[in-house]
This record gives C-alpha cells, sequence and structure tokens, in this order.
C-alpha cells in the first residue's frame, strides 16, 4: 500500500487507538450559554411568564431544544400546563433562536487552536450535537471552525438523539470507521453514555455544563482541561 491508499494510522489518546474525533458542540467548543438564556428570556417575555436565571439554564443545557424548553416551562407552571403550552413554546423558541444564534458565544479557551491540533496529528473530525443541525452549521461556520469537520450532525438529524448511541453509530457509518477508533469528546454525562453505548472512547473536557453536576465523577476515558491536551505531549 503507498502512502496516498494507506489508512489514517492510529494515534494514542486516553489510552486508546484512534483514527478520529467526534465533538460535542455546546460546553465543550463553543460556550452557548449566553445564546440560550437570550433565547429562553425572550420566550418566557413572549409567554408572559417570569425570567430564568443563566443558572437554570445551563443544568438544562445538553439534551436538545425540545428538553430545555420543556424543563424551562416547569420551572413555573404545573406538568399539564407546560405541556399545554409546550407546541407554542417550541415554535417560537427554535424562531427566536434562529435570531440570537452566535452572538452571546465564543469559543472556550483551546478550542481553534486545539481542532487545528488534532488535525495536524492526522485526526478526522466530526460534530455531534443535540442542537439543530441547521444552527450548529451556522455557528461553526460563525466561529471560523466549519472547515475543519467532515460531517456535522445535529439533534435533528437522526431519529434518536445523544444519550442514545444511534447518532455517533451512524456518524462512524458515515466516515466508514468503527466506533472502536473514533474517540467521543464531550461534556457531559449524555455524551459518555453514548459514547459507551455505540463502543467508542469518550473524553470529557473540564470546563463544560454536564447538566450542573461533577464532570469528574462521569465514567469516561479521561478528562482535559484544553481540547489540545488529549494529545500526547
Ligand atoms: O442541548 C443542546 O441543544 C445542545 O447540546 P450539545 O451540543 O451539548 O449536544
Ligand atoms: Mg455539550
Amino acid at each position: 500500500m503507498d502512502a496516498r491508499t494507506a489508512a489514517t494510522p492510529a494515534l494514542t489518546l486516553v489510552g486508546h487507538a484512534v483514527q478520529a474525533a467526534i465533538i460535542d458542540l455546546d460546553g465543550t467548543m463553543i460556550d452557548t450559554l449566553g445564546d440560550f438564556h437570550a433565547a429562553l428570556s425572550r420566550l418566557m417575555d413572549e409567554l408572559g411568564l417570569p425570567a430564568v436565571s443563566r443558572e437554570q439554564v445551563e443544568h438544562r443545557i445538553g439534551k436538545g431544544s425540545e428538553y430545555l424548553v420543556l424543563q424551562t416551562l416547569r420551572i413555573h407552571l404545573r406538568d399539564d400546563q407546560a405541556q399545554d403550552l409546550y407546541p407554542r413554546a417550541i415554535e417560537t423558541y427554535q424562531r427566536i433562536y434562529g435570531t440570537i444564534n452566535g452572538q452571546y458565544s465564543n469559543p472556550f479557551p483551546g478550542v481553534p487552536e486545539g481542532l487545528a491540533s488534532l488535525k495536524a496529528a492526522g485526526l478526522r473530525l466530526a460534530c455531534i450535537t443535540n442542537k439543530p443541525t441547521r444552527y450548529a452549521r451556522e455557528l461553526l461556520d460563525l466561529k471560523g471552525l466549519l472547515q475543519h469537520f467532515e460531517v456535522v450532525n445535529g439533534g435533528d438529524a437522526f431519529p434518536r438523539k445523544k444519550p442514545d448511541p444511534m447518532p455517533l453509530v451512524e456518524t462512524c457509518k458515515q466516515i466508514g470507521l468503527p466506533t472502536a477508533v473514533v474517540l467521543m469528546i464531550g461534556d457531559s454525562q449524555n455524551d459518555a453514555l453514548a459514547a459507551r453505548a455505540a463502543g467508542c472512547p469518550v473524553a470529557l473536557v473540564t470546563y463544560g455544563y454536564n447538566h450542573g453536576e461533577p464532570v469528574r465523577a462521569v465514567d469516561a476515558d479521561g478528562f482535559a482541561d484544553r481540547i489540545g491536551d488529549l494529545l500526547p505531549a
């Protein structure tokens, strides 16, 4: 086999030989808490409901917009009231989010250069997020990160979202690699559960959201303060 047809050589990261990384978006690459807080604040205002705090929003990020909106309504409404209001609320929220996407968010420290060094080390990169695909692509593009990714799959790309393994398994098929050689890099238990169920090794960043719980308590193969720290010194 000559150099052009040889498979991508594996790189040992967090104890596993890997050829690609699937990277989560919110809480891992981009600090989007400001976008979520602005969009939910506008939503609550339009619905005539009390304001939400940044902390309330932070603890509900990472399981997709549907979960975020329903759980936010439940802060002030009974379950049946929240369910009744939900169809209008989610439609309004998605419209508002589209006008806010990227305005109150920034890549975490070390992310642009970390992605560049993972690529330079020979890893192929894909992004999986529970955010809708169109908003994920738009945000990565606005922050100058989209060009690093072969594939971007949002929460609407497959019938099931993380923590279900489906998005990871299907993305590995799209890039033609077995799950065992694809490292999931995320910020939350949601990412780790999906990775474990898919058979992907998993590393978590220490600065993300993790549903308001300490991230180091999550079952993962490694932790990193910056994405680039995952590379061998
Ligand atoms: O909850 C969301 O919408 C996105 O979260 P994720 O990018 O961490 O998957
Ligand atoms: Mg996340």
